[in-house]
């Protein structure tokens, strides 16, 4: 008990630090999510020690120096307000919805499928930003070595996991809770592991419940397409 009360004090320390980063969960874009929005029972997440928070957005010793520049590019166009990172916890993707902040807690018994490892480097390593005034959210992606899937190649469903992940965080950042109804993906060239691809997605219509968008992966000098893809995500309705 006397230890868990000490591990919380060190967690809460860490909250008060999270709270001092240019982007906060509470910050995040959508200002009128009806109420009826709330969260079902199985997105509930429990809360044991604050000290396992942790923003995975952020820079760390295994980012190449091209996920540093695009991660620096983006961070300085968010100083002028047209962007703003995404915090990306290994709990759920609610906390992006401002009525959800805690969310971001870590859960005991599942996790995020992208944020699923503890260690740094082998698999998925992405920062996320949103431009709401454009609907349009890029990743800064690289590839771990757990992703193979041809030799010294990147897995084609994990690159469906990054558009998904890219395209939904647009989503839930444009119009709150969603679920992905359909993703097509045409696979141009492989993406090297170890890698860093920049992500760019945009919602191209809304229409009622349905919110259709367009991605594309790209070496970071734009110059070799990876892959395209186009989704279609449903709003959940006011019940879920
Ligand atoms: C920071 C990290 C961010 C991470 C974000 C990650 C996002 C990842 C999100 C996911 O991966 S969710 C998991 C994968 N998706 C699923 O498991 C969804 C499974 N399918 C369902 O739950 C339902 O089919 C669905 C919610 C998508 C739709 O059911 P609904 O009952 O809510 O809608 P309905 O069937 O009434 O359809 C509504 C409209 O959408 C259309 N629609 C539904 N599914 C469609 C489909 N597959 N293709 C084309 N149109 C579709 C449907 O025709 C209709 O069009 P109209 O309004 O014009 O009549």
């Amino acid at each position: 008990m006397f230890r868990c009360s000490v591990r919380l004090i060190k967690g809460l320390t860490q909250i008060t630090w999270l709270q001092e980063q240019p982007v906060l969960p509470n910050l995040l874009y959508r200002r009128s999510v009806p109420a009826a929005y709330l969260p079902s029972r199985a997105l509930r997440v429990t809360w044991p020690c604050a000290e396992e928070v942790k923003d995975f957005s952020l820079t760390n010793p295994s980012w190449s120096p091209n996920m540093r520049n695009l991660y620096n590019k983006y961070m300085e166009l968010s100083q002028q307000e047209s962007w703003k990172r995404l915090p990306s916890y290994n709990a759920t993707a609610t906390h992006l919805i401002e009525q959800y902040p805690d969310s971001a807690k870590p859960q005991v018994t599942t996790r995020l499928f992208t944020r699923n490892l503890d260690v740094e480097d082998l698999g998925f390593e992405y920062v996320m930003f949103y431009n709401q005034a454009e609907q349009r959210t890029v990743c800064s992606f690289q590839a771990g070595p757990y992703l193979e899937s041809p030799i010294g190649f990147a897995h084609g469903g994990a690159i469906a996991a990054i558009v998904d992940t890219t395209s939904g965080a647009c989503t839930i950042c444009t119009v709150g809770k969603v679920k992905t109804a359909n993703l097509n993906i045409n696979y141009r060239s492989p993406i090297t592991l170890g890698s860093t691809v920049e992500v760019q997605c945009r919602v191209d219509k809304i229409e009622g419940r349905k919110i259709f968008l367009s991605t594309e992966i790209r070496s970071v000098n734009s110059q070799v397409l990876h892959a395209e893809a186009t989704a279609l995500f449903i709003q959940m309705k006011m019940s879920e």
